[in-house]
């Protein structure tokens, strides 16, 4: 799997391409979606929930980011506030160098009609019944009233690898080909992030595989940045990132890469890391609180290359799990700082396998 840059989109339609830009400024030369201490509180009837709780996330143009979290942790919320549908109430957030916190009514329109392009579950609300493939494609053009709208059906037609369902309706289109089309629909205006919500939810596995590579490829024929919401297991088989959300904060990420061994042998490379915000806030993995019992507090040692994580010893003491050996050390033999430690904030390896 290699990692897609952003190329210059192969548009066969420069002047469509051009204005499509007359929207908000698309070289913004940064990061597609950066969020900084994001907060959203919702409050009904007086009571408050904190749907996002300071989440930070920077995804780079061109990038395919999938979005994974338990029920309730978050993702609507920030994938709503990506969208332009809803209002953070506090931190940052900038998407193609438009600012989400500061965006007046007239610039929401021209945002959501040409930054950002959506994908939804429901392939019922992407796509209108009475039109075909190509009329739904072409209706966010004739809304934002571009010229050269033949072509650029033809492209995402093709792109999409749909030209065979041109003159279909969404009823006479299998499920994977409704949400392909309805990609193309989300990209007709040229947006620079496209934002899908359980794309795959409602197909099986190898339409959920056609769904995925079609996103990855018009991310790299387009150069558009993808960020997809999603429970698809199978999701790792087609994104070089996936960012963990838990209690509306971001907190794990796993990068992929392709390595080549010694015998010419391609393996897919996975490992695990843990986000760490601006502040030097990070969250250790459950697992490893529970292996080593780290309550209250902890003792950091910096080390030239890393930092070691260890038990507070004075709790353990009183919680009679030293082995009495005046170290401080508990019974389960925690190696010093040095040696390699599941406590210690060096990413784990989260295995590989062979591509
Ligand atoms: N409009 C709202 N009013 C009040 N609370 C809300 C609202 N929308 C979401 N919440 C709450 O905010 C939290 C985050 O919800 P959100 O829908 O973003 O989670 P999610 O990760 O998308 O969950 P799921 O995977 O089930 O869709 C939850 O506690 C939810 O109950």
């Amino acid at each position: 799997m290699s990692l897609p840059t952003r190329p210059t989109p192969t548009s066969t339609d420069p002047g469509a391409a051009a204005e499509a830009r007359s929207g908000p400024e698309r070289d913004h030369g940064g990061p597609d979606i950066l969020c900084e201490d994001l907060v959203r509180i919702y409050s009904t009837d007086g009571v408050e929930v904190q749907a996002l709780q300071g989440l930070n996330l920077r995804v780079d143009p061109g990038d395919v980011v999938a979005l994974v979290g338990a029920s309730g942790s978050g993702k609507s919320t920030l994938l709503n506030i990506l969208s332009g549908l809803d209002k953070p109430t506090g931190g940052r957030a900038l998407v193609s160098g438009v600012d989400l916190l500061s965006m007046t009514r007239q610039q929401r329109i021209s945002y959501q009609r040409h930054v950002v392009g959506f994908v939804w579950q429901q392939t019922s609300r992407n796509l209108l019944p009475y039109l075909t493939a190509a009329e739904n494609i072409a209706l966010p053009l004739v809304i934002s009233n571009r010229k050269h709208r033949q072509d650029r059906v033809d492209e995402l037609l093709e792109v999409l690898d749909i030209a065979d369902c041109r003159d279909r309706r969404p009823t006479q289109m299998s499920g994977g080909q409704q949400q392909r089309t309805a990609i193309a629909v989300a990209l007709s205006n040229d947006p620079s992030v496209l934002l899908a919500d359980e794309p795959t939810g409602e197909l099986d596995d190898a339409m959920s595989a056609e769904v995925l590579e079609a996103m990855r490829d018009a991310s790299t024929r387009l150069g558009v940045t993808v960020l997809i919401v999603t429970h698809d297991p199978t999701i790792a088989d087609h994104v070089q990132r996936t960012v963990q959300i838990r209690d509306g904060r971001t907190s794990t990420e796993v990068l992929r890469h392709t390595e080549v061994d010694e015998h010419g042998r391609e393996h897919l490379v996975a490992r695990e890391f843990t986000v760490i915000d601006r502040a030097g806030r990070m969250q250790l993995p459950s697992g490893y609180v529970n292996q080593l019992d780290l309550r209250d507090r902890v003792r950091l040692e910096l080390e030239s290359d890393h930092v070691g994580v260890w038990p507070d010893e004075h709790s353990l003491a009183r919680r009679g799990e030293t082995d009495g050996d005046g170290d401080g050390r508990p019974a389960n033999d925690i190696p010093p700082p040095g040696d390699a430690h599941p406590g210690d904030t060096h990413p784990p390896e989260e295995g590989s396998q062979h591509g």
